[in-house]
């Protein structure tokens, strides 16, 4: 059977790449695809760990009736509700009527509330789990556990003891389809590194505080394989993985580093953001990533607020307010409640302004940034007097990364 990795000898990925669908939540651009990863584990019973989106199906039902050979699936776990692991669930039920659904307290409602169940068969057999509840296969034992809004309410995940292979969910999920490699020691791990973190900043990262807790709760696991419902399986090293999701729900910078971000409709914020980034290189800070809030997905350039301390936000002035393009971000950040960052501000005007006062405003709702340097708010073509003002803000941003190294 082809294109079915094992995990272990009796734990297969039967995990799909789709490739098609342009937006993750019809939101979050895919330019590199995204897989959807599922679990067969074989043993005197036998266990599927979540399914797949509905459109990819087909593919996946193939790879699971080839490991299968002629044998049932005797539990479905459900680990997650969202459609893009639960979409196959129907699927499932109608080849092997006999499976018993597995899920919390918190799982089943919302089955209902997705599928007709008295319709689709998915009605009876059902085993609801709770916090430590075990289910033997055989060799194989299931422990699960609840991670309540990592990111949904229902969402748990489900640890085999034999193996250390902990079925994680959503959680350690990045974006970028499996081209082949399916583990981390077989991929290029930047790539999956950076999309994880825009998975999990843009995804998982409002959620801080109850993924805080879930890793608190599986640190006393042994854990020698994370295998999520998107992209890579992590077995090489592992505390390399947890780390990563502990600095990043701690909202903790990653790297010393500034990202601007400008919204301009004729070029003078531009002109300006250009302005701080060469001040800033000057400093000697190396990483600077200057962004036009236009153009860019934001989920990228959250992505990386979230890898980097400073952040310089530049908006012209619109309706009295910040421009529509960089409004967004800022709406998205404080839903989030960004901290730990260091914020510098800048924008342009005509008659009274309306783009720095709004990211002023911003920044005054968030307890956990501070503001460097004065903001600077110019009125059309910056002057001279005006690019030793952004100077100022760059160089103060600079001060502060340098004083924060260790
Ligand atoms: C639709 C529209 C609304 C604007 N609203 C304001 C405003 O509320 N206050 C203001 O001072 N300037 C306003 N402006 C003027 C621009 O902010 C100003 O020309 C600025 O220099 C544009 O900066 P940019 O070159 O970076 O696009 C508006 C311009 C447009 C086209």
């Amino acid at each position: 059977m082809h294109n079915i990795e094992n995990v272990s000898d009796d734990i297969f990925w039967v995990g799909v790449n789709d490739r098609k669908t342009q937006r993750f939540e019809n939101y979050l651009p895919l330019d590199k695809g995204v897989s959807y990863n599922s679990y067969l584990i074989l043993d005197e019973k036998v266990a599927l760990i979540d399914t797949v989106e509905i459109g990819t199906s087909e593919n996946f039902l193939e790879k699971v009736e080839g490991v299968l050979q002629g044998r049932k699936i005797d539990y479905l776990i459900i680990n997650h509700m969202e459609p893009d692991h639960a979409g196959a669930i129907k699927d499932i039920i109608r080849l092997y009527p006999d499976v018993t659904l597995v899920g919390n307290v918190k799982t089943f409602p919302m089955l209902d509330a997705f599928y007709d169940c008295a319709k689709e068969g998915c009605e009876n057999n059902r085993l609801v789990v709770k916090e430590g509840d075990t289910l033997e296969l055989g060799k194989h034992t299931l422990t699960f556990a609840m991670v309540p809004m990592v990111h949904w309410p229902e969402s748990m995940v489900t640890y085999e003891s034999s193996t250390g292979t902990l079925f994680s969910n959503d959680a350690f999920g990045s974006f970028g389809s499996l081209d082949g490699g399916i583990f981390d020691d077989q991929l290029n791990l930047s790539f999956y590194e950076d999309e994880m973190r825009r998975y999990y900043s843009n995804i998982v990262g409002k959620y801080g505080a109850p993924t805080q807790a879930a890793i608190k709760k599986l640190g006393g696991l042994d854990i020698k394989c994370i295998a999520p419902c998107h992209g890579p399986v992590w077995r090489t090293d592992i505390s390399r993985v947890l780390g990563h999701y502990d600095a990043w729900s701690k909202m903790e910078p990653e790297a010393e580093g500034v990202v601007i971000v400008y919204g301009s409709m004729y070029g003078n914020t531009e002109k300006m953001a250009n302005a701080i980034a060469r001040q800033l290189s000057k400093e000697g800070i190396i990483d600077i990533k200057l962004y036009d809030a236009s153009k860019t997905d934001h989920s990228y350039i959250i992505s990386d607020i979230w890898k980097y301390q400073g952040l310089i936000i530049g908006s012209c002035s619109h309706n009295n307010a910040v421009y529509p393009k960089v409004q967004p971000l800022l709406s998205k950040l404080q839903n989030y409640g960004l901290k730990n960052r260091y914020l510098g501000i800048f924008g342009n005007m005509m008659w009274s302004g309306g783009g720095v006062k709004g990211i002023q405003a911003f920044a005054d709702s968030l307890r956990g940034v501070e503001v460097v340097g004065e903001p600077v708010e110019v009125k059309g073509s910056p002057r001279s007097e005006d690019y030793t003002k952004l100077e100022a803000i760059a160089t103060a941003m600079a001060d502060k990364l340098k004083a924060a190294r260790k």
